[in-house]
């Protein structure tokens, strides 16, 4: 019913049927959809608490360990402990300059580069050395690359078998049951191994600076120790640290990645702003090697987010405990809720010319990512919005200047633009991937 493009599709349903709240029953499944910033602060911010719980849904409990991690934990306790994600500035600096000399090697090759590839390559190198540390990057990167692209397979779209949650049988003749099985028996012998190396490196440590592993102390080792000290006020088995170092990755790789794609995308089909933005950062980057003097591109990212925010319609909630009223609507208990963000983003409302490509918009508007400006939603908001958005928006950013730094960018001869079409699944990527033409700019930042 909702197609292949839900996100456009529930946008169209809510302004005939309910331009704030709709209320849709998939199969047995009663769910509510917002679709304006008045009814998603009513959600995220009124009633943030009651609407805090996530649905459980069949794929994520079998992959995330019966839905252990942190999108999936229902809220409480473990969930404030587990959001320690840091910048881990070293790694993304070290990851983007590997990047920036294979470009290089093409350019001098006269070739083009598959950005679409490049980039998850870059941000799945990035994630699996915050979370396991450089020791570990290379079983990492090609062991969950596989897993890892199935599962968010898995995860993109409604499953029938969770729109008809009586029909237990339903998921073995779909094959869905066995499938799902297979990848989590794929992740877990993969972690498994990483955490006993993990755990084998820090007894033959000798000193605190060496058990303290590679660069800098990465995720598994800040789980482990929770676990050991037994601070996080729940019980941390070994199935949480399973879950919330595989959601790392489901959080942490595409939605980067895509970000800086879609980036890419529009500047390429908007000469103008990529000129712009180039100048910024080569005239910038030429005497101050700091991020934080380029505003132009920052409203460049933001612009990106709002049109194209990689989870157009978040993470569905549910208010497990009790019913809500919202709007006059009583709401009860365990409706499923789906916050249409990507139409958020666009309503006409509060954007001039919402459908176009500007980032100049954001010169008399400030770019907010804490969650308090509900027309604008791409990290979602309240007490379950996103954890990573400092390392995701530092790693998109660093990314998007260095290839505008060291590279000029162009179509391969064939193409005359970038086709935007969009590919709904668990975040929302490019339908095409992304080739363009480097020529070396600069070698030295
Ligand atoms: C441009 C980059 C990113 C975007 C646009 C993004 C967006 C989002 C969105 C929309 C949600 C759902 C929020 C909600 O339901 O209200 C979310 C949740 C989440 N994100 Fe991100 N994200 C990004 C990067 C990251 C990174 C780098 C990480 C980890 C390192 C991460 C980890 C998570 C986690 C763990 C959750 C679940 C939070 C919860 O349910 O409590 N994200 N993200």
């Amino acid at each position: 019913m909702v197609g292949d493009q839900p996100h456009r599709r529930l946008r169209d349903l809510a302004r005939k049927h309910g331009p704030d709240v709709m209320r849709l029953q998939l199969g047995e499944l009663s769910c509510i959809v917002i679709s304006t910033p008045e009814a998603a602060k009513l959600v995220m911010k009124t009633h943030d608490k009651a609407f805090a719980s996530r649905p459980r849904l069949l794929a994520a409990d079998l992959v995330f360990y019966g839905s252990k991690s942190l999108t999936l934990a229902p809220y409480g306790e473990f969930w404030k402990h587990a959001q320690r994600v840091r910048s881990f500035r070293s790694i993304r600096e070290a990851e983007v300059s590997d990047l920036v000399a294979s470009i290089a090697r093409a350019a001098a090759a006269g070739k083009a580069v598959d950005l679409s590839t490049m980039l998850p390559a870059l941000t799945t190198a990035i994630t699996s050395r915050a979370a396991f540390g450089k020791s570990q990057q290379l079983t990492t990167d090609r062991a969950f690359q596989v897993v890892f692209d199935n599962i968010s397979e898995v995860l993109g779209g409604f499953a029938i078998s969770d729109l008809y949650p009586s029909l237990k049988w339903l998921p073995a003749l779909t094959g869905l049951k066995a499938r799902l099985e297979k990848l989590r028996k794929a992740s877990d012998s993969v972690l498994d191994r990483i955490i006993d190396d993990n755990r084998s490196r820090k007894s033959s440590a000798t000193t605190a600076a060496e058990s303290k592993g590679d660069d800098e102390e990465n995720v598994l080792d800040i789980l482990l120790n929770l676990q050991e000290s037994q601070d996080a006020g729940v019980p941390i088995t070994m199935d949480v640290i399973k879950a919330v170092t595989l959601e790392l990755f489901m959080g942490g790789v595409d939605t980067s990645a895509s970000t800086v794609e879609w980036s890419m995308s529009e500047m390429i089909n908007n000469p103008r702003i990529l000129h712009k933005a180039q100048q910024e950062v080569r005239q910038a980057l030429g005497d101050d090697p700091s991020l934080h003097r380029l505003k132009y591109l920052d409203m460049v990212i933001a612009e990106t987010l709002r049109l194209h925010p990689p989870g157009p319609l978040l993470v569905p909630r549910e208010n497990r405990e009790r019913q809500v009223e919202l709007n006059s609507y009583v709401i009860p208990a365990n409706t499923h809720v789906i916050v249409n963000a990507w139409a958020v983003n666009r309503d006409p409302r509060y954007w001039t010319e919402a459908e176009r490509f500007v980032p100049e918009r954001f010169v008399d508007r400030s770019i907010d990512y804490t969650g308090n400006d509900f027309q604008f939603i791409p990290f979602g908001a309240g007490r379950r919005m996103c954890p990573g958005v400092s390392f995701g928006t530092a790693v998109v950013k660093l990314t998007l200047a260095s290839l505008l730094f060291h590279f000029d960018w162009s179509l391969p001869a064939e193409q005359k633009s970038i086709n935007l079409t969009e590919c709904f699944g668990a975040t929302l990527r490019r339908q095409y991937a992304l080739h363009l033409l480097p020529t070396q700019y600069c070698s030295v930042l």
